[in-house]
């Protein structure tokens, strides 16, 4: 038992009335509540011991470690953007945890109910000055958060943002057991950097910085890059694709007028984001340098929060019995399509699943993109399926498409070699990895493949061709090179320029440039095409396994 706030919050779950649900997590229930001998409204995580041990949550280590870890860390942390607790207790089977309610609810409650693409650009830099001052402080701290997502933004009724959720967060000064959990595979897949996928040489906390950097695009949009595909695919193209980005097509509602304020923000948006999504974490700014880049000079006052995005929303709980009421009306009107229900039980899909559209076009697009990894995988070895089945020598890793920090180094071909000896790293890491694969990535499934969507316009869908869509967005581009721009402010030297060099692929709205091509000597290109097979086959074992798991 646990009392850290000043006032004494009482830690029997007697002097608390639950009221209406708010929020729902992987791993708990989150309740507004009245504290009685305080009189104050407060919110309650519920977290229900018996179900964190089950099988599934124990992949995902939120088991009571990692519990009893969160709740240390919430209680320990003093800084205004960060969630603290106020107590926590255990009743019967479960842990309360008690903090301070946020009645905005999160940016991702409040875009699903009334922001599907996004916020303005103030309100993205207010929210992202917030959230970077918590970074800052944790970081200070020696704390990698591990799950910065829109998520876990909550925004209070006066504007005021805490970045919550320490359920997986670590600290760089752990040691023994604790360390090895900086070395499992923990976030969730859309914001997860990649060398926390990769785990070849660990991580620390640049991996915040990537998350940082996908939710800036999270909070742009409305839904953060590859959100629309299962999380093996998520996995794969997070390895193989050029970093995401601000697209000037695209994202042309935040550069409204070509000569105006707009056009600053945006360029200044783009540059900051290209700076937190490098691959290589050495090149991303520290939380500290990055808060001092010219982007957050367009952040104002937290109460505009309020005045903005809060003002007309209805109270939290009645928003979160809608969001709630739409996923189960889409799992009743989709279960046909997707068959059991086990195979969309995943929850970290099902709170996203009110956005979700079916969506016929983006379900071709999803096919021929994993043609490609077929044709990859096929053309390279036929005999390759055969291999697969047999287990765990030919397991792999992608090759074609190496992160652009390894595909520049002259001596490629022993770093190839060194990611080979490697694999099974990463074959541990994709088995401690949380959910089933949906239907993307199954071979033997493939009518079904990929038919989730999240928004059209992530595919291309209604695009010319790429080359048509690339062109026009580098004509743009040089429009805005000559246009005032701080490229030159403190801090751009590390920054990995993701438009160096031409445009030689096009995935969706993702451009691959040469520059992240190596030029491939004979043994690199057969080290990548091995790589690139045993990657394949990883991911069919661990699929097998998962569905395994899930038919015991
Ligand atoms: N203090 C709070 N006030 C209001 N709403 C809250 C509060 N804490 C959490 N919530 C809501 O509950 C949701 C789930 O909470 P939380 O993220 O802590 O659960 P979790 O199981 O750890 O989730 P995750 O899937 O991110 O691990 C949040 O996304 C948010 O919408």
């Amino acid at each position: 038992m646990e009392q850290i706030s000043e006032k004494k919050f009482p830690v029997d779950a007697k002097d608390y009335k639950l009221y209406e649900e708010v929020g729902e997590g992987v791993s708990a229930s989150v309740f507004r509540a009245l504290c009685i001998p305080l009189n104050e409204i407060v919110a309650i995580k519920v977290l229900d011991l018996e179900k964190c041990n089950n099988d599934l949550l124990k992949k995902r280590v939120v088991h009571k470690d990692g519990i009893r870890r969160e709740v240390q860390t919430m209680t320990l942390i003093d800084h205004p953007n960060l969630l603290r607790a106020h107590c926590s207790f255990t009743t019967g089977h479960s842990l309360w945890v008690v903090m301070p309610y946020m009645s905005g609810g999160s940016c991702l409650h409040i875009m699903k109910s009334s922001y599907p693409e996004g916020f303005e650009e103030p309100v993205i830099a207010t929210l992202l000055r917030e959230v970077l001052k918590a970074l800052v402080y944790l970081h200070a701290h020696g704390h990698i958060h591990r799950d910065v997502k829109a998520g876990n933004i909550l925004i209070d009724s006066n504007g005021s943002v805490k970045l919550a959720d320490f359920g997986v967060s670590a600290c760089m000064f752990d040691t023994g057991d604790r360390q090895r959990s900086r070395n499992t595979f923990v976030g969730t897949p859309c914001w997860m950097a990649p060398e926390v996928m990769q785990q070849l040489h660990g991580y620390d906390f640049k991996a915040d910085i990537w998350s940082f950097g996908i939710t800036a695009l999270e909070l742009a949009h409305g839904h953060a890059p590859f959100s629309k595909y299962p999380p093996m695919k998520v996995l794969l193209m997070t390895l193989q694709n050029a970093p995401p980005g601000l697209d000037y097509e695209r994202d042309k509602r935040f550069s409204k007028n070509i000569v105006s304020e707009d056009v600053i923000f945006f360029q200044s948006f783009k540059e900051m984001v290209a700076a937190c999504l490098v691959k290589d974490p050495k090149k991303r700014p520290s939380s500290e340098k990055l808060l001092k880049h010219h982007f957050f000079k367009h952040a104002r006052a937290t109460d505009y929060l309020a005045r903005t995005i809060l003002d007309g929303l209805s109270p939290l709980g009645d928003r979160f019995r809608l969001l709630k009421a739409k996923e189960a009306d889409f799992l009743v009107q989709n279960k046909a399509l997707y068959g059991d229900k086990e195979h969309l039980s995943q929850q970290e899909y099902i709170r996203g699943i009110s956005a979700w559209n079916f969506n016929l076009e983006d379900l071709k697009n999803q096919a021929a993109l994993i043609q490609d990894y077929d044709d990859i995988s096929n053309s390279e070895d036929p005999n390759a399926s055969g291999k697969r089945r047999d287990g765990h020598d030919d397991v792999g890793f992608p090759a074609e498409r190496l992160p652009p920090e390894r595909a520049h180094h002259s001596d490629a071909a022993p770093q190839l070699e060194d990611a080979l000896n490697d694999i099974p790293n990463l074959e541990n890491s994709l088995a401690a990895f949380p959910v089933k694969p949906l239907q993307a990535l199954k071979y033997d499934y493939i009518p079904l493949r990929g038919c989730f969507d999240v928004f059209e316009d992530d595919a291309n869908n209604g695009s010319p061709s790429w080359k048509d869509s690339v062109k026009s967005d580098s004509e743009r581009e040089s429009q805005l090179q000559s246009s005032p721009k701080a490229e030159q402010e403190p801090g751009r030297e590390d920054v990995e320029d993701a438009s160096e060099g031409a445009v030689v692929q096009c995935k969706g709205r993702f451009k691959v440039t040469s520059a992240e091509i190596p030029p491939a000597s004979a043994r690199e290109k057969e080290l990548h095409s091995q790589l690139e097979k045993k990657l394949h086959t990883l991911v069919k074992i661990k699929e097998e396994r998962f569905d395994n798991d899930v038919r015991r």
